[in-house]
């Protein structure tokens, strides 16, 4: 097995004018085989995007670590030091949520696609770029008549493909694509999922899919890990983590979301997740747990391995 991403003990945290730290991700430790989906997933807030900054080397420089994180064996995060060169941009890329802000509004998304393997691959000569341009067109599902057209001149769906071009102009080995579906329609969500995964299995590539919708993540993740207030809470074969969840938390956010050919009405989560710096004592989700007891309240639970998941609940300790 081939680790694409291994986090041992990992925290990150973004460092405010007055120099206090938020700890906004705390204790991540991961292990991501190369060739496979890993699905983050969690409610807004929790930390998701914090951790595929972190894996595509996009933290700013405010941003303070502690703990390792390592892509294919090489260490890019040791403390607080972080050595992305050549991985960054190369190895690993990242889909942004925004199709936009990756996208030049005043070239063509053929010229973009030229640059972007010139810059890569600076040998090759101008037929081979524009050859390499129309197989990373036809990668994504987009016509050859696109070379010619400006990002307004796209749908949604097809600007966030062209991003997708972009991205892969590099040849990476590890895609982070941070809610690459949630500005469009439910439609649209599937077919950019389905895209996704297609090109994860043509291209061999880790595909580090952050989301909020269970639906998505159901449909294309080999792997899970459900966040919760910066720290993962449940992890595991994404079939399992959703078919029978093990914490209250991957519980309920399954409940909150309508599924296909189910009559079971669907519950709210109560209250809110709490933001970095108010997380209370004890487990971080005990004050929305409808199974919670005295201990919860006092100490937080490590993530205990049980066969082949992991979970962050005490009630597994008993
Ligand atoms: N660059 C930043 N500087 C300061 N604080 C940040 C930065 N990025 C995120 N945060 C804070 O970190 C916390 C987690 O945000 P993050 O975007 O990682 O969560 P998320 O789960 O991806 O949420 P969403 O689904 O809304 O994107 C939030 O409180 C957010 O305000």
């Amino acid at each position: 097995m081939v680790l694409a991403i291994e986090s041992n003990n990992l925290y990150i945290g973004y460092e405010s004018e007055e120099n206090l730290i938020l700890w906004v991700v705390e204790d991540l430790s991961l292990e991501i085989e190369h060739g496979t989906t890993f699905c983050l997933i969690g409610e807004s807030g929790c930390g998701k995007s914090t951790i595929g900054n972190a894996v595509a080397g996009l933290l700013p420089p405010y941003a303070r670590t502690k703990g390792k994180l390592s892509i294919f064996g090489h260490t890019v995060i040791d403390g607080d030091s972080r050595r992305f060169n050549g991985v960054r941009g190369r190895v690993v890329v990242k889909i942004p949520q925004d199709p936009a802000s990756s996208l030049n509004p005043f070239m063509t998304i053929g010229e973009q696609l030229s640059l972007a393997i010139k810059h890569y691959y600076p040998k090759l000569g101008n037929g081979d770029v524009k050859n390499k341009v129309f197989e990373l067109l036809e990668d994504v599902k987009l016509e050859k008549n696109v070379f010619d057209l400006y990002p307004h001149q796209l749908s949604g769906g097809m600007k966030q493909r062209a991003a997708i071009a972009l991205a892969l102009a590099s040849e990476p080995r590890i895609l982070v694509a941070d809610e690459p579906t949630s500005a469009l329609d439910a439609y649209l969500r599937i077919s950019i999922a389905n895209l996704l995964k297609k090109l994860q299995k043509e291209w061999e590539l880790t595909l580090v899919f952050i989301t909020h919708d269970v639906s998505i993540a159901r449909h294309v993740c080999d792997s899970i890990a459900v966040i919760y207030a910066g720290r993962v809470v449940e992890l595991g074969e994404a079939s399992k983590v959703l078919n029978k969840p093990m914490h209250p938390y991957t519980e309920l956010l399954l409940m909150a979301i309508p599924r296909r050919l189910s009559r079971e009405r669907l519950v709210d989560i109560p209250g809110m997740p709490p933001p970095p710096g108010k997380y209370p004592s004890g487990c971080k989700f005990h004050p929305r747990c409808p199974y919670v007891f005295d201990k919860c309240r006092l100490l937080e639970p490590l993530l205990k391995k049980l066969d082949s998941e992991a979970v962050r609940c005490w009630k597994y300790y008993e």
